[in-house]
Formats: structure tokens, sequence, C-alpha cells
């Protein structure tokens, strides 16, 4: 097992980092503190500057390994060259333990002027300058890479001497990133989560070993990033099901009125077919289905009531054509009055006669039925008999209308 620990640190905010493209020097900066902290802790027991070498794949890959189930994109670790720029062993111009740090010339004002603490912008200047001139003595004109894995060692030497805490701190003000560990924990206290490399791994039972040395998260303790991600998902889910339920219901309650109107219109042309019948009477007498809209619309929205009859109220009406009906709204009709309905239709559908009002057409809309007829501008002749206001009728034109009722009567389809 690799025996480095990441324990503690921000990788969720590594992740965020690393997942922003125009960011990864950042990013890089914040893999080489993560596993520069690991080293340092790994010191601190071991005294030295990093894992022997036959641990060295197997810490790059447990690394990695961490950093990805945190969401750190696995470019990221190839781009910022773990395990050649970022190694996990320090090995600073032959020195190789913390010792053979601390004895090195001008060690010492590395360790006066890092003294904690780092937070303050002016302390921790003084201590990279320090360090910078104590670098620039041990390894002289050396390359880029010497210069930087020496820069490491020298951290993971001074880290290694103090505690957790301490040892994010000179991280932070080393490799110039912000907020590296996620719970602070304060090393003095045994009550504290046991994420310090001083802590026995006994206090944590339910955790393996490698979890807690590489960081990986226990089954118990889910990462922000994925519960997020589960979150989302369950809620999209929901209102996927939600929409769906409200779309069936809908498409259901469309199809049984289409069924209702489709069903009507069945029986009724059983009865009555939808061919306009010309009996050679006067006047023009097509048939004809008219839709709920116009009829509203020819209405008034049922705001031009004529009168009012056994099976519903009477509404004048005015088409967008010119033609003008007196259209009769049946009362809430029952599956009996249905029959009732197409009866109607059938009947007076047939009859044309001059002295029988023609039935121009029908309105079906959901639950409500509607017959429509030619409209009498005279209005009833129970009027004109009963009324007051109007002028009695002449003894012959109610003898002419009398004959005229019967020949109605009389009539024969
Ligand atoms: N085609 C029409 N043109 C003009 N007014 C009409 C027409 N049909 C009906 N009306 C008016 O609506 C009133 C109600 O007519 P409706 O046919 O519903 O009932 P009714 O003939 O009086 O009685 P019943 O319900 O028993 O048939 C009539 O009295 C009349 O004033």
């Amino acid at each position: 097992n690799c025996p480095l620990d990441l324990s503690g640190s921000n990788l969720t905010l590594l992740s965020s980092t690393c997942s922003n493209k125009g960011d990864r020097g950042k990013c890089c900066r914040y893999i080489n503190a993560f596993v520069a902290v690991s080293v340092a802790r790994y010191a601190n027991m071991s005294s030295n500057l990093g894992v022997p070498s036959g641990l060295s794949d197997i810490c790059l890959h447990s690394v990695s390994e961490t950093l990805e189930l945190y969401g750190v994109p696995s470019n990221a670790t190839v781009f910022c060259a773990l395990g050649t720029k970022i190694p996990v062993t320090y090995e600073c111009m032959g020195r190789i333990t913390v010792m053979q740090m601390l004895e090195s010339p001008n060690f010492e004002d590395v360790t006066e002027n890092c003294k904690l603490p780092l937070s303050e912008e002016s302390s921790c200047r003084r201590c990279m300058n320090a360090s910078i001139l104590y670098l620039h003595h041990l390894i002289g004109a050396e390359d880029n890479m010497t210069l930087s894995t020496c820069r490491d060692a020298t951290f993971a030497a001074l880290a290694s001497q103090g505690d957790n805490v301490s040892t994010f701190e000179i991280a932070t003000c080393f490799f110039g990133v912000q907020e590296l560990n996620v719970h602070p924990v304060v090393a003095s206290d045994p009550s504290s989560p046991s994420l310090t490399p001083e802590a026995s791994p006994s206090s944590l039972p339910d955790a393996s070993p490698s979890q807690l040395l590489v960081g990986i998260p226990s089954e118990e303790h889910h990462h922000p990033y994925h519960l997020t991600v589960i979150r989302v998902g369950i809620a999209v889910t929901a209102v996927s099901v939600f929409l769906l339920i409200i779309l069936i219901f809908l498409i259901h309650r469309k199809s049984r009125e289409l069924g209702d109107s489709e069903n009507l219109d069945k029986t009724c042309w059983n009865v009555f077919p939808p061919q306009p019948i010309q009996k050679g009477q006067d006047g023009p007498s097509t048939f004809q289905k008219f839709s709920y809209k116009e009829t509203k619309r020819a209405t008034y929205n049922f705001s031009t009531t004529i009168g009012q009859g056994g099976f519903g109220t009477v509404y004048k009406a005015q088409f967008s054509d010119g033609f003008v009906a007196a259209v009769k709204r049946m009362n809430k009709v029952s599956e009996q009055g249905e029959d009732e309905f197409c009866r109607e239709m059938e009947l007076l559908g047939r009859l044309h006669h001059r002295h029988l009002v023609s039935l121009r057409g029908f309105c079906v809309e959901k639950h409500e039925r509607f017959l429509i007829y030619e409209y009498m501008e005279n209005g009833s002749l129970k009027d004109h008999l009963h009324s007051t206001g109007k002028t009695p009728l002449s003894w012959l034109t109610r003898i002419q209308i009398a004959i005229d009722v019967a020949n109605a009567l009389g009539y024969q389809v």
C-alpha cells in the first residue's frame, strides 16, 4: 500500500479548479501542494523525503486514482506531469532524508524565517525570500527541475517538523494556493477526526487503511460533487415523471372529448346522413355541423337570448357568412337525452316545408348540444295571438294560418 496520506486535503476545490481549462497552472500548483503535504506527513513518520523507490509507481497510481475519484479530470494529472514534474520522492542534490536537508548550509535561515504564522503576506514573503536564498546557495545554476524538487524537499523537511495544521499553512505559503485543507484539525485535540498522520488507525475502525492513506472516500462519506449529481438526477427524473403524467392526462382527456363527439356523429349520422337534403321547398336547406367556436362567436358568447323552451334556451346568432339563426342550447343531456337530440335532428332535418321552421345544423362540444334553426324574424305565433302590444290578426289571416299549420302537420317526408 502507498503510505502517502491525502486525507483532509480540499480535493473538491482541486476538482473545480482543474475542471476549468483556463486555470491549468493553478490546478498543477494545487496538485503539487497536495502531494507535497502528503510527502511531508510521510517524512514526519519516516524521516525520508519521499516514499521508497519500490513504492513510487504504486503511490503515483493511488494518488491519480484518488484525484479521479474526487472528480479531478484525468488529463489534469497528465498535463501537470504527475510522476515526472510532480514526484512523490524529493531527492535534492543527493539528499534523501529530512536530517540531510536540515543539516544543509543555511537551512537554519529557512527555519528561522518560516516560523508560524505564515498567513500574513509579509511573513510568507520573508519565508519565501529566505528559502530562495537558501536554494540559490544550495544548487547554484542548476536546472529548473532541480530547483523545483529542492523547493519541495525544503518544504517537506520544514513541514515535517510540525503538525497537520502547520503543514497546510506552510504549503499555502510555499505553493501560493489557498484553502488547502477541508476540516482544520487541531492536532492536540484527541476527540477530533483522526486525519492527522499521528492519529492511530484504530480510532477509525470503519475505514480501511488504504482509504485513509490516499483519501479514498468511504461509502458513508459521499463526495459533495457526486451528491449534487445525484440530487440533480433525482430532480430531473421527478420533473420528467410529473410532466409525463400531465401529458398522459391531457391526451386521455382530449381523446375522451373527441370520442364523445365522434360517437355522437356516428350515432346521429346513422339516422341522418350528412348530405344536404333538397325537397324542392323554398330557401336553401343545407344541413351542417357548426363548430363550437363559431357558434359561441355568433351568439356573442351566448348573450343574445330570445326565448326559453322546454328543452333549453334559444339565442339569436349571426354567423360570419351572414346566416342568421336561432340557436337552441339543449339543457344538460343525459344518455337518454342524447337519443332525443339525434331524433330531433333526424326528424327536423328531413322535414322541409315552407310552414315548418327548418333545422340548419347542430353543434357538439363536450357534453353540450346545440340545434341551429333558421331564424324567424316575426317571432312566435303565440305572441301574435296573445300579446297585448301587437295589432290583432284579422280573421282571414287567422284562417289562413290554421290552414297552413294543418298543411304542415299533414306534411310527410
Ligand atoms: N327559429 C326561431 N326563430 C325565432 N325565434 C325562435 C325560434 N325558435 C324558437 N324561438 C324563440 O324561442 C322560444 C323558445 O322556443 P322553443 O322551441 O325552445 O320552445 P317552445 O317552442 O316555446 O316550446 P317547446 O320547448 O315545448 O318546444 C320561442 O317561443 C321563440 O320566441
